[in-house]
Parts: structure tokens; C-alpha cells; sequence
């Protein structure tokens, strides 16, 4: 067999390593998975408008994320209970999101605490923050995040309950005994183990503690006891993106949860737009949903997207091979990033601009 050459083939080579119900707790997206289908679709639909005769002998796809400098503008996805991938599960995949000399956004829902993913030497640790009904528990991951050395907060807004993701409803899906929601207090965690005939075990812990009345104000608060920049992830509109920088934020994460949240919204790429004219300069923009080529990447760069942020190909590459797995994911992406400027006659980040696209 020949070396995997692409994400495409990491993902099916993921497929055999990997549980059904672990497969479909990844791959899945809500109810008939129109979004999810969409964020790939989208990406298609869009082409390119290359120049020629520009020097392309060095091209560099370094940049800057909240002051950061970041290798590429290509940082990990929070995602949770990546020990369902692999054993060392968040720990590997720091340790190759620093290798890669890129930002690792780890999430509330983690299987490795957040405390040893900060002691990876050389990682740039992001936190992903679920808002709690219990805002003790809220305010304990924002200290601890704090105390850890994370960077920025990035509050998930698009999930005040769990969309409704039949592959795990149809498996009753819960989490094995020996992978925990390792940041979470345990009278939090247990409900994650119920396993049922039916129904999701993640969907009724995230029923029974994620804060469902939260609003911008629970934002502000966040903003009042942290001094840590705050990202908002999962701004699909101009209106909400308006309110956003408002109230202050450092930069907005334009995504739709990769699929898995409200079934029938746009594409990330196709809302993107509309954010980056809303905030007008005045935060960061990033972008996740579907990105699995360079040229996606680029193409989010073009409609003003300051870098974006991949889900699932990493969880392929985990399950695949670990930390080098998830290395060589990042490796090929950025790769095909760099092959993709030098094509385009953008040798710099900041000279892919929106010209360089064109919608249907
Ligand atoms: C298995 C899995 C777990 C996820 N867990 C979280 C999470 O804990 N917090 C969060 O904000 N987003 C979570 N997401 C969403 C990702 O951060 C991201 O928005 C999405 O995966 C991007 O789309 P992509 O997978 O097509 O790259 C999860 C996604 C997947 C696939
Ligand atoms: C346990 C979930 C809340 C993690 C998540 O955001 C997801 O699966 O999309």
C-alpha cells in the first residue's frame, strides 16, 4: 500500500481502527446532516482566480493568531474525548499541535485534564469553555485554565443543548468506564457513563448541565472575571456578529459545530462573509466546517478569515497513528497550503486577498 497521500485517505484509513460507535460519535452530524454535507459542498462551489508571473520561489504561510505567531494559520478544533481515537488521546494531539508550532484549543470536554495539556513544552493552549448551569463549575475551569497558562477563552455559543445526532441516539451511546470527562467534577462526568436503550448519553449531560438560558451577558460576565481575550465560537450571522464585538470579544469562530448542531444552516465558508463585513476589522475572524485541503484553507483565508481551525481529519489522524498522526495531518495540510499560495501567486498570508475567489 502506498503512503497516505491526503485527508480523504486518512479518513478511510481511520474507519478500520476505529469502534462503530466511536466512528459515528466522530463522523456524525445532526438529524439529515445537511450542513454537514453543506460545509464540504460549499468549498466546492467556489473557484479560484489565480495570478501568474509573481515571485513564488519562498512562500511562507506563517502568520499571527491574538498575537501569536503560529507556523500557519491552520490550529486545531476543540473536540472532545479524544481518547475515544487513541490512548494518549488530547495529550498527542498537543504535542503535535506544537510540533507543528500551532495553537491547541482543548476542550471542556476533554479526556486528558486541561492542566497536563498545558505542561506539553512549547504548546500555545487555548480553552474551549461549555457555560454551566452551575456557574461554580464555569468559574473553576476559568481559573484553572488560568492558573494552566491558556491563552484565550473560547466560549462555544452554538450548543445551549446538543443537536440531535441520530447515529448516537441509534446506539445509545455513552462513554466507556475507563475514559472520563477528565476536566469535569465527577458528580458532573457520571451521567456521560449512563448508557441507554436508547437516546445519547453526551445529549442528556449536556440537557442537565449546559446553561440553556445563557445570553451575551453570560459573555460579559465571563469578560469580568477573566482577563483572558475571549473567542466566541459559533457566529453564523452579521447580527450576531455585531453583538459580538460589542461586547468586546478578541475574535469570533465562524463554524455551525461541524454539522452537528442546528441541520439545515448554512455553510461556514458561505456565512463567513457576511461576518468579516459585520466586524469590519474590529476582531479576529477564524473559520472551521470542512476545511481538508489546502486550498480550503485558502479560500478562507481570501474571504478574510485570519486562519482556520480543523476538526475531524485530526481525530483520523489520531486514531490512525497517534501524535505522528495527527503531526502528519498538519504537516499535509499545510503543505498543500503552501503548494496552493505558490499556484495562486500569494506567497504571503496576508497577500491572499478576497480577489482571489469568486462565488457562484
Ligand atoms: C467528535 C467531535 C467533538 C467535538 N467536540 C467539541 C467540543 O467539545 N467543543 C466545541 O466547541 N466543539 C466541538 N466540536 C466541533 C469542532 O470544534 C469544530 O467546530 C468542527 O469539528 C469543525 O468541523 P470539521 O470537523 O468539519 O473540521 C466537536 C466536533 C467533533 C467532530
Ligand atoms: C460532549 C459534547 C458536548 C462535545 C461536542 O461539542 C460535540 O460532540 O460536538
Amino acid at each position: 500500500m502506498h503512503a497516505i497521500l491526503n485527508l480523504h485517505e486518512y479518513e478511510a484509513a481511520a474507519r478500520a481502527c476505529l469502534g462503530a460507535g466511536a466512528w459515528d460519535y466522530f463522523q456524525g452530524g445532526s438529524e439529515d446532516e445537511l450542513t454537514l454535507a453543506e460545509n464540504r459542498a460549499a468549498f466546492g462551489r467556489m473557484k479560484l482566480r489565480p495570478r501568474v508571473l509573481v515571485d513564488v520561489t519562498a512562500c511562507d504561510t506563517s502568520t499571527r493568531v491574538l498575537d501569536v505567531p503560529v507556523a500557519s494559520p491552520i490550529l486545531v478544533a476543540p473536540m472532545g474525548f479524544q481518547r475515544l481515537a487513541h490512548a494518549d488521546g488530547e495529550l498527542a494531539t498537543t504535542r503535535a499541535a506544537s510540533g507543528a508550532g500551532t495553537v491547541m484549543v482543548a476542550s471542556t470536554m476533554a479526556s486528558v485534564r486541561l492542566e497536563d495539556l498545558a505542561a506539553v513544552p512549547g504548546s500555545t493552549l487555548w480553552f474551549q469553555l461549555y457555560l454551566f448551569r452551575d456557574r461554580a463549575i464555569t468559574m473553576d475551569l476559568v481559573r484553572r485554565a488560568e492558573a494552566a497558562g491558556c491563552r484565550a477563552l473560547v466560549i462555544t455559543v452554538d450548543a445551549p443543548r446538543l443537536g440531535r445526532r441520530e447515529r448516537d441516539l441509534r446506539r445509545g451511546f455513552a462513554l466507556p468506564d475507563d475514559l472520563r470527562a477528565a476536566n469535569l467534577p465527577p458528580s458532573s462526568a457520571g451521567r456521560l457513563h449512563e448508557a441507554g436503550a436508547s437516546g445519547s448519553a453526551i445529549a442528556r449531560h449536556a440537557q442537565s448541565n449546559f446553561d440553556a438560558g445563557a445570553t451575551w451577558e453570560t459573555v460579559a460576565w465571563i469578560r469580568s472575571i477573566s482577563t483572558l481575550p475571549v473567542v466566541v465560537k459559533g457566529i453564523l450571522t452579521a447580527e450576531d456578529a455585531k453583538l459580538a464585538r460589542a461586547s468586546g470579544v478578541a475574535a469570533i469562530v465562524v463554524s455551525n459545530h461541524g454539522g452537528r448542531q442546528l441541520d439545515g444552516v448554512l455553510a461556514a465558508i458561505e456565512a463567513l462573509p457576511e461576518v468579516v463585513e459585520a466586524v469590519a476589522g474590529g476582531c479576529e475572524v477564524y473559520l472551521d466546517g470542512g476545511v481538508r485541503r489546502g486550498t480550503d484553507v485558502l479560500k478562507a483565508l481570501a474571504l478574510g478569515a485570519r486562519a482556520v481551525l480543523v476538526g475531524r481529519p485530526l481525530l483520523w489522524g489520531l486514531a490512525v497513528d497517534g501524535e505522528a498522526g495527527v503531526r502528519r495531518v498538519l504537516e499535509l495540510l499545510r503543505d498543500e497550503l503552501a503548494l496552493a499560495m505558490a499556484l495562486s501567486g500569494r506567497p504571503q498570508v496576508a497577500r491572499v486577498d478576497r480577489s482571489l475567489v469568486k462565488f457562484p
